[in-house]
């Protein structure tokens, strides 16, 4: 057991999925994985080991915003060997030429949180970016699977709701894709423990149409990510 994770030594497998919400973890490994069994239940943050296309794979809720998700990344790769982990998520949509559904790959994370600032004494602004062979692996697979998925920068941003869309404009104008709360402190701890790391996610919202997914769009988007995710973790 780690502080934070109920399962023991070798109860995880090498390749993790890393849902922001716990119950996509458990929705996930009923609907996809084989012979699925619960590791943790620690705080409601549920994970699970089973198998896809026969080879091993974890699915594990991270929570909301970069303090739990480093946590959980953290503890998967110090505490329990992982090696990899692809974050798959929701985000909000930036660019006007992405729609609801849409796949994203993150190849950077922009973050206005101030984690990296502080690990490098505000004197480096650290770049967090995915892991390339990852990337590479999950944009071919997305391909074969005929789900398009584009590949670009998003802001990884310490708040849900904002008081300065402007900002967000401004990302726009730089190429930032979209806005989701995890992907930067996944990247830089993964770097930091020499594990691989991605980021893909399903645009659920779209900021500056002020649109949302219902939940059957929800539902078909995020499966199409999900089997990119797990084809790619086992790749
Ligand atoms: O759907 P998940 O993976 O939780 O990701 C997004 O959704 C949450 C906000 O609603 C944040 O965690 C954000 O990053
Ligand atoms: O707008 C959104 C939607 C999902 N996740 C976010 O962080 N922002």
């Amino acid at each position: 057991m780690s502080v934070h994770i109920g399962g023991k030594p070798g109860d995880i497998a090498e390749r993790v999925l890393l849902p922001g919400d716990p119950m996509r973890a458990k929705w996930i490994a009923e609907t996809f994985l084989e012979d699925a069994v619960c590791y943790t239940e620690v705080r409601g943050m549920l994970g699970f080991t089973g198998t896809w296309k026969g080879q091993r794979v974890s699915v594990q809720g991270s929570g909301m915003g970069m303090p739990s998700a480093s946590i959980y990344t953290h503890e998967l790769i110090n505490e329990y060997g992982v090696k990899s982990v692809i974050r798959i998520g929701s985000c909000g949509a930036l660019a006007l030429d992405l729609n609801l559904g849409d796949v994203i790959a993150a190849i950077g994370s922009a973050t206005d949180s101030n984690m990296n600032r502080t690990r490098f004494d505000g004197l480096v602004d650290y770049a967090p970016v995915a892991d390339f062979s990852l990337l590479r692996k999950a944009v071919e697979l997305a391909e074969a699977q005929g789900t398009p998925i584009r590949v670009g920068s998003v802001l990884a941003a310490d708040g849900f709701y904002t008081d300065r869309p402007d900002l967000y404009d401004s990302l726009a104008d730089y190429g930032v894709l979209a806005v989701e709360m995890e992907s930067a402190a996944i990247y830089t701890i993964a770097a930091r423990y020499g594990a691989k790391a991605l980021t893909i996610l399903t645009v659920s919202d779209h900021i500056k149409r002020g649109e949302a997914m219902d939940s059957a769009q929800r539902e078909k988007g995020f499966t199409n990510m999900v089997k990119i995710g797990l084809d790619t973790a086992i790749a």
